[in-house]
């Protein structure tokens, strides 16, 4: 049977210090932040997601967006080296976790640096986001590691936002969504939808029509819904302050066989 397995990780006590590039930094309320962790990971189980807590990095203030952290394809984990030097030493935890759950490892090599949300799988496409945090080593090594396992590995220019995924993600029928205001290359994308808010497109895939969504996208969800989708809504703004989006906060693992 495929898993249904994800990944989470406890914020970290020094979460308001997380990194921020392209918005101007708010003030972080880390009590509310956790609440709002909980309720994210709460939903993922509430859809039939094994949540599976990677041990915490209470030093590492960005920690909890572990989607970063490694890219899964297959049942091979691709360990990552973040764009950011303050987020290298997240990965430790990271490996362990999929390690023991009998993925097969590969990692990202200096020069390479290579975020996960700037991955984005749509079948056996592997678009890769080549922006602030992903170069071009990045994109190559990512080529090497999994165009032999059958991935076909697509660049896309990223400049105005964080990730390739904090502009783009995909509905289960692989149409793309993205908000083009934040978008380098639209038509890189065969069959796409735009959506009215930055927040609409990021969408998690939970299962045969829901879609987990962050509360900030309203307009977007009853789009969604008017398209037979089922948004599953969850508030996620003390993560936002720090530029995340719902799909920074898990790494569902859809093809391990367990
Ligand atoms: N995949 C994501 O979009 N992750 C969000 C990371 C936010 C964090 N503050 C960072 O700048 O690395």
């Amino acid at each position: 049977m495929p898993s249904k397995k994800a990944l989470v990780r406890r914020p970290s006590p020094r979460l308001a210090e997380g990194l921020v590039t392209h918005i101007e930094r708010e003030r972080v309320d880390a009590d509310l932040a956790v609440e709002q962790w909980e309720a994210y990971v709460a939903a993922l189980r509430t859809h039939g997601w094994d949540t599976i807590e990677v041990d915490p990095a209470d030093d590492c203030p960005d920690s909890v967006f572990v989607e970063d952290t490694v890219v899964m394809y297959k049942n091979v984990a691709l360990i990552a080296r973040p764009g950011a030097e303050s987020r290298r030493a997240e990965t430790a935890g990271v490996e362990e976790a999929v390690a023991g759950l009998g993925c097969s490892v590969n990692w990202i090599w200096e020069p390479a640096t290579l975020d996960g949300g700037d991955v984005l799988k749509i079948g056996d496409t592997v678009f890769v986001g080549r922006g602030g945090r992903t170069n071009a080593a990045g994109v190559q090594q990512l080529r090497a590691a999994f165009e032999p396992l059958g991935a076909r590995v697509v660049a896309v220019p990223v400049s105005k936002v964080l990730h390739l995924k904090s502009a783009v993600t995909a509905l289960p029928d692989g149409t793309v969504i993205g908000h083009i205001p934040k978008m380098d290359a639209p038509s890189l994308f065969a069959r796409f939808l735009p959506v009215p808010e930055e927040a609409g497109a990021h969408v998690v895939l939970l299962g045969g029509d829901k879609l987990l969504m962050a509360a900030s996208a309203p307009k977007t969800a009853e789009l969604f819904a008017d398209l037979g989708y089922k948004p599953v809504v969850v508030d996620i703004n003390e993560f936002e302050k720090l530029e995340a989006c719902v799909t920074c906060l898990s790494v569902r693992l859809r093809e391990l066989y367990v």
